[in-house]
């Protein structure tokens, strides 16, 4: 298992009291498979994968990602946690204006303080890999909504995480080119084996999916196999 999510309980403030976004969920996403999460506006979608990628700490429960618990761990650890293995695909690409599509994977390995030739190496691997080779040098503004995601979802995986995490990534897409990028998110899950959960409410997505797990009011339903 790359993504083992365990009885998980979140609570926010409100008010005088706390509300429970994630009410003991547990879930398991192997390697090389997209589980698909489905849910109404405000059931803890978001909460869901704000906690897998450890920007958040639940009340109770555990994370494990590739195997590393991370109850306990230190904000330097969970930085490095986050960097190294996991990749996170949100609905807005935030894609740096000033760089260039092989530029915004770059800086990645660069933070990383990986050497900048094996960097570019990399990147151009990546960006043929979403089928955006030819378009390695141009700008944000250069490029379609579409083709925006796609370098996003290639930047994700520019440190190979084990994990992948996508949240709502077609958006902001027409329905021809959204199932593009979910295809793409698919393939790119069994090539690179990464635990993937895609957070989608396009029904149309599920068929793609290997399971598909519904949230209502912080609850989770077991996955089931899709279709
Ligand atoms: N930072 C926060 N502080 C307080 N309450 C929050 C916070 N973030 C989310 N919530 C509440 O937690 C619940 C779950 O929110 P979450 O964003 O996880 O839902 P979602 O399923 O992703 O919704 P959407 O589909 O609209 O994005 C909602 O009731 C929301 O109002």
């Amino acid at each position: 298992m790359s993504l083992r999510l365990t009885d998980i309980t979140l609570t926010y403030p409100d008010g005088d009291g706390r509300l429970t976004a994630l009410d003991r969920v547990t879930l398991d996403v192997p390697r090389g498979t997209v589980t698909a999460v489905i849910g109404p506006s405000g059931s803890g979608k978001s909460s869901l994968l704000a906690v897998a990628a450890t920007l958040i700490t639940p009340d109770s429960g555990t994370v494990t990602v590739d195997g590393a618990d991370t109850t306990g761990m230190s904000r330097g650890d969970l930085a490095g946690l986050r960097r190294h293995r996991i990749g996170v695909v949100f609905q807005q690409p935030n894609l740096l204006p000033a760089l260039t599509a092989a530029e915004q994977l770059q800086v990645m390995a660069h933070i990383d303080g990986r050497r900048p030739r094996a960097a570019r190496g990399r990147a151009l691997d990546l960006l043929g890999a979403v089928g955006m080779a030819d378009r390695a040098d141009r700008r944000p503004h250069q490029l379609s909504g579409g083709q925006r995601q796609r370098v996003n979802i290639a930047r994700a995986l520019m440190n190979d995480p084990g994990v992948l995490l996508v949240d709502e990534p077609t958006s902001a897409l027409d329905h021809e080119r959204g199932a593009a990028v979910i295809g793409l998110i698919t393939r790119l899950t069994r090539e690179r084996g990464t635990a993937t959960v895609l957070v989608t409410h396009d029904h149309a997505h599920l068929a793609v999916a290997d399971r598909v797990t519904e949230v209502h009011d912080g609850r989770l339903t077991p996955p089931a196999p899709a279709g």
